[in-house]
């Protein structure tokens, strides 16, 4: 069986480790050919970009390398393809005959919600696909891990503890401003794994004025700094996310602002001296951890395994125990947020961290 192998969307560490995983399975394993690795995600069909041939020996190397080597877009939707100021395009057909043009038997797409629901349209129309959970706010339905989230959330955590040792020398509020745009996972995670005072996540849309009270009440209590940590998705009771970018067309709005937002709250009510870290795409950004580089690595044999087995139109998951498959129409279009008694918000809340409520 030919593969071909793309990424979509934004890049997260651990797409290298899988692309490797995907390679050697496919040739070593099962003696299939080279793979072929198309670049700038579903762009790089449609624009009939020159694939590039992945075998054991060009894939050296990669598993710990962060980004991805065949580069990705989250602009390139072949069922609504920009071919102009404003205006889109249905170019679906073109990719397909791309793949067939190649020689592709079976595509497999390392991506998020986005670039997996348009392998399930892709499907529809008869590619055999293979999808793989890429996204470190690790919120993509029907598995327990998106590789990239575990190495998300260690930097993050690494900023926590720097930003401790400042707060403290200073007696400042911290805020930290996290990635996470529907669901607060990384939040969340390294919020506890960091020590946080104050964990904000879109799920619980905080009371400003209950949470300026009890930071205050830190403070008379004797606390001479606290670290709130904000996902960049989290908004206030009643009010909505804060967008630095609005999103138009196919684009995504770019979100951020909160962390600024909820810093001025604060200094207004506790008049405590307040600064302000967005982590941004430091997050995303590096070599896997090695929690993501043995997901990645099981995630990528376990995609070449199911199309061995003659499944497709699936994506690889992992249940907090085994790895297995879910068919992609139950992933496509759905987001995973955390749950309101997620035994982690049930632990933050026994230790007195305020989550908003
Ligand atoms: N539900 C959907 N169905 C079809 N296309 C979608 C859907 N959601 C997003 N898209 C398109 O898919 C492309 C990739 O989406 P996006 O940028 O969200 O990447 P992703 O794969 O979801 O990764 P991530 O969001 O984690 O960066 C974009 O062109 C976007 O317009
Ligand atoms: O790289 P971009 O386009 O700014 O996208 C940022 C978004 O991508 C993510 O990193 C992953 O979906 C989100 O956390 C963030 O909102
Ligand atoms: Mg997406």
């Amino acid at each position: 069986m030919r593969l071909g192998i793309l990424t979509g969307g934004g890049d997260a560490p651990g797409l290298n480790a899988v692309i490797r995983a995907v390679v050697r399975a496919a040739m070593r394993t099962h003696g299939w050919p080279a793979v072929l690795g198309i670049p700038e995600g579903f762009k790089g069909l449609v624009e009939r970009l020159d694939p590039i041939e992945l075998t054991p020996f060009t894939t050296r190397g990669l598993i710990n390398r962060g980004g991805t080597i065949l580069h990705t877009t989250n602009r390139a939707n072949p069922f609504q393809y920009p071919v102009g100021e404003d205006r889109y395009a249905d170019r679906s057909d073109e990719a397909i005959q791309r793949i067939e043009e190649l020689g592709i038997d079976a595509l497999v797409v390392l991506g998020g919600d986005g670039s997996l629901s348009i392998a399930h349209k892709l499907a529809a129309k008869g590619v055999r696909v293979m999808g793989t959970p890429k996204t470190i706010d690790n919120d993509i339905q029907g598995t327990e891990l998106c590789f990239g989230h575990q190495t998300a959330v260690a930097t993050a955590t690494d900023a926590l503890d720097r930003l401790h040792t400042t707060a403290e020398s200073h007696h400042r509020i911290m805020v930290v401003e996290l990635m996470g745009r529907y669901a607060g996972w990384i939040a969340l995670r390294a919020g506890v794994a960091g020590a946080a005072d104050a964990i904000l996540i879109p799920e619980t849309p905080f009371e400003p004025d209950r949470l300026c009270a009890r930071i205050r009440d830190r403070a008379q209590q004797g606390a001479t700094f606290s670290i709130i940590v904000v996902a960049e998705g989290a908004k206030p009771k009643g009010g909505d996310v804060s967008v630095l970018q609005p999103g138009e067309g196919v684009y995504q709005a770019q979100l951020g602002g909160i962390g600024h937002q909820v810093a001025g709250m604060l200094e207004g009510v506790t008049h405590l001296e307040t600064r302000v870290t967005v982590l941004g795409h430091v997050q995303r950004g590096g070599g896997p951890v090695a929690q993501d580089r043995l997901l990645a690595t099981h995630y990528g044999v376990a995609a070449v395994d199911a199309l061995a087995r003659g499944e497709h139109n699936s994506m690889v998951t992992f249940d907090g125990q085994r790895i297995g498959t879910i068919p992609l129409e139950q992933v496509a279009g759905g987001f995973r947020p955390v749950p309101q008694d997620h035994p982690l918000l049930e632990s933050a809340r026994q230790l007195g961290v305020i989550l908003g409520e």
